[in-house]
């Protein structure tokens, strides 16, 4: 126990929590004009703060955003944000307490699973959070990168003005397919974060927008940035629902001049089929494979049951959650659901790691090759493999 008391900042105060997660991230307070913006990002009543005498010291908060998970779209869900705490008070268990009030507030919400995006790797394993999905960040050659005879070519793209960025991306986003394990639905209050951080800056922000046979199934937001041999392209955001939209977009961007180079901001999904859409493999080079949704899951026996699994003999699995330890016992795992039980357990984990497998994005396997998962009875290993299974790896897209 610490004596460091969480308390729930009320709309007058969320400014200065703002201020001090922008302070501890090493960003001066935003001006006037970007917190008309951002203001909008903080939802009543979910940002929490810890005070050191009259001085706010640490914060957080979170965002309510129905996610996918394997089998199932919107679970209750929250995106956790704004974690910072001033730099003459760390390392004295303040975000730990913090971290805790925050997820029996979700708790209490009945948001069954949480997810961030980390800083560092190191802070939130300790919290139960584990890295659910990962995705590439991309170089491509323009001069090199040529789409191959066969692309599919299924509608047309079309550049958006200025001023319809803010009102018609929200618009073509809520169309997209949802059904990709980690897709996240987007709130007002999560369009006013990706908003204010896109008007942040003086960067020129471009969007263009992909209509096939059933409407817009895709857009693209990029901006340009210089480089020491010419212009790169820089990707924000690729969202596509159909092959035909993939392609569309890369041809549509491979098509821009003056452009050397095209690169990500933020990781696509690692099963983006770029190099097969290319005739010439060599053009992409995947630069970093990266962290996306670290995912916590807050209340266990929901969160188990909200997702399907794939045919295989049921396992039992032993979970400990030393954070939330109502969450501590076993579950049996088959293709007709999950439950607590108190049969013997097959396999043991950690919740983080559980949270790693959830998704799809890391087989029990590799957990288990890593000292993550310990197995009693080895014929379960394969079964958890093929229930937890997914067809195609989880990713958000989403940065918050
Ligand atoms: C989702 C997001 O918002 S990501 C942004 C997170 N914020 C930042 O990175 C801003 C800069 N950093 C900070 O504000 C703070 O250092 C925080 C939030 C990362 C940590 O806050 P603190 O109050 O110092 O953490 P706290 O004292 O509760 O530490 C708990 C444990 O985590 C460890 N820890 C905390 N931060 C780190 C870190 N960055 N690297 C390694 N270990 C860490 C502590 O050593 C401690 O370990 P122990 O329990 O074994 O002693």
């Amino acid at each position: 126990m610490t004596d460091h008391e969480v308390q729930v900042l009320d709309d007058a105060e969320v400014r200065a929590a703002h201020t001090l997660f922008r302070a501890a991230m090493h960003h001066p307070a935003a001006q006037d004009e970007q917190w008309a913006h951002t203001r909008h990002a903080y939802v009543p009543g979910r940002t929490l703060g810890v005070r050191g005498g009259e001085l706010l010291v640490g914060t957080t908060t979170s965002f309510p955003a129905p996610l996918t998970v394997p089998g199932r779209t919107g679970v209750p869900h929250a995106g956790v944000t704004r974690v910072g705490v001033r730099a003459d008070h760390t390392r004295r268990g303040v975000v730990t307490e913090l971290m805790r009030a925050q997820l029996r507030d979700l708790a209490e919400r009945g948001e069954v699973l949480a997810s961030l995006r980390a800083s560092e790797a190191a802070i939130y394993g300790r919290f139960g959070y584990g890295v659910a999905s990962r995705g590439r960040m991309l170089a491509v050659d323009r001069a090199r990168a040529r789409l191959h005879p066969g692309a599919p070519v299924t509608g047309e793209v079309r550049l958006l003005a200025p001023e319809e960025l803010d009102t018609v991306v929200p618009e073509v986003y809520a169309r997209l397919d949802p059904s990709r394990p980690g897709w996240q639905e987007r709130s007002a209050h999560y369009w006013a974060l990706a908003l204010a951080r896109y008007h942040a800056g003086d960067e020129y922000l471009v969007a263009a927008v992909h209509t096939g046979p059933a409407g817009p199934d895709g857009y693209v937001l990029y901006t340009f940035v210089r480089e020491e041999h010419g212009r790169a392209l820089e990707i924000r955001e690729l969202h596509a629902s159909t092959p035909g939209a993939q392609a569309g977009l890369w041809r549509f961007l491979l098509g821009v001049d003056l452009v050397s180079r095209i690169t990500t901001d933020d990781p696509l999904p690692l099963d983006l089929p770029l190099e097969l859409l290319l005739t010439d493999r060599d053009a992409v080079r995947t630069t970093a494979v990266q962290d996306e949704i670290w995912l916590r899951l807050v209340d266990v026996p929901e969160a188990l049951a909200a997702r399907t699994y794939e045919a295989a003999e049921p396992v039992v699995l032993s979970v400990r959650d030393r954070f939330l330890p109502a969450n501590t016992g076993h579950y049996r795992i088959g293709q007709d659901g999950a439950s607590r039980t108190e049969a013997a357990a097959d396999l043991e984990l950690d919740v983080d790691a559980l949270a790693a497998l959830y998704l799809g994005g890391t087989r029990p396997t590799e957990l288990a090759e890593a000292g993550r998962l310990t197995v009693s009875t080895p014929s379960a290993l394969p079964s958890a493999d093929r229930l937890f299974g997914t067809g195609r790896p989880p990713w958000s897209g989403t940065f918050f």
